[in-house]
């Protein structure tokens, strides 16, 4: 993998990679998608068949064989939080971008969702938690920390090549 993206759910992660994978010309790896390719499912009927246990089981597998693929990879917003799955992050190499938002911006992008089922399950103020919760996790592991709150994913994208760019510069004068 060239480039991870991290954060929560409604933060960007699929939209910003989608464009900077465009603009990069490398290929988009979406770990939801990759699940849901590989079950056969789509995450409503995933989780409503096998519960969150049994996504998450397909996370951890499936993370591990994106990491040895080249591209752009979005995780789940859940991604980090099993220990396997933080571990197996925080020892690659791979630069890792954490997208930021507000539990405001959150609610107003994603609040209505119907195919995150834990938008379903928790309702707002849930949510809001469970954001709090696992931002210390997302931190933990970020190269690069983005609030996207007044930013379109275009300048998102934008402001992540420009870094990626002075990075390689950087590390060709070391
Ligand atoms: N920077 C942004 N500003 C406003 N809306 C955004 C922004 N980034 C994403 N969105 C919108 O929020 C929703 C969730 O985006 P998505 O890329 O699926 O997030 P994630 O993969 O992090 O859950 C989509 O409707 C998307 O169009
Ligand atoms: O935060 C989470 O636990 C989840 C985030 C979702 O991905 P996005 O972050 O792309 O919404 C998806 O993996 C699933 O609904 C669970
Ligand atoms: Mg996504």
């Amino acid at each position: 993998m060239d480039l991870i993206l991290v954060g929560f759910m409604g933060a960007g992660k699929t939209t910003v990679s989608g464009i900077l994978a465009d603009d990069l010309a490398l290929a988009q790896r979406d770990l939801d998608d990759l699940i849901t390719d590989a079950a056969g499912q789509t995450i409503p009927e995933i989780f409503a068949s096998r519960g969150e246990s049994g996504f998450r089981a397909l996370e951890t597998q499936t993370l591990r064989a994106a990491l040895q693929q080249p591209g752009i990879l979005a995780t789940g917003g859940g991604t980090p939080v099993q220990d396997a799955n933080f571990a197996v992050l925080q020892d690659t190499d791979v630069p890792v971008v954490l997208l930021d938002a507000t539990p405001e911006s959150i609610l107003t992008r994603i609040g209505g969702d119907t195919n995150r089922p834990l938008v379903q399950q928790l309702g707002p103020r849930g949510l809001s938690e469970l954001q709090a919760q696992r931002n210390p996790r997302y931190h933990a592991l970020a190269d690069l920390v983005i609030a996207t709150d007044d930013l379109t994913p275009e300048e998102i994208a934008a402001q992540i090549k420009a870094w990626l760019i002075n990075r390689a510069g950087e590390a060709e004068r070391a």
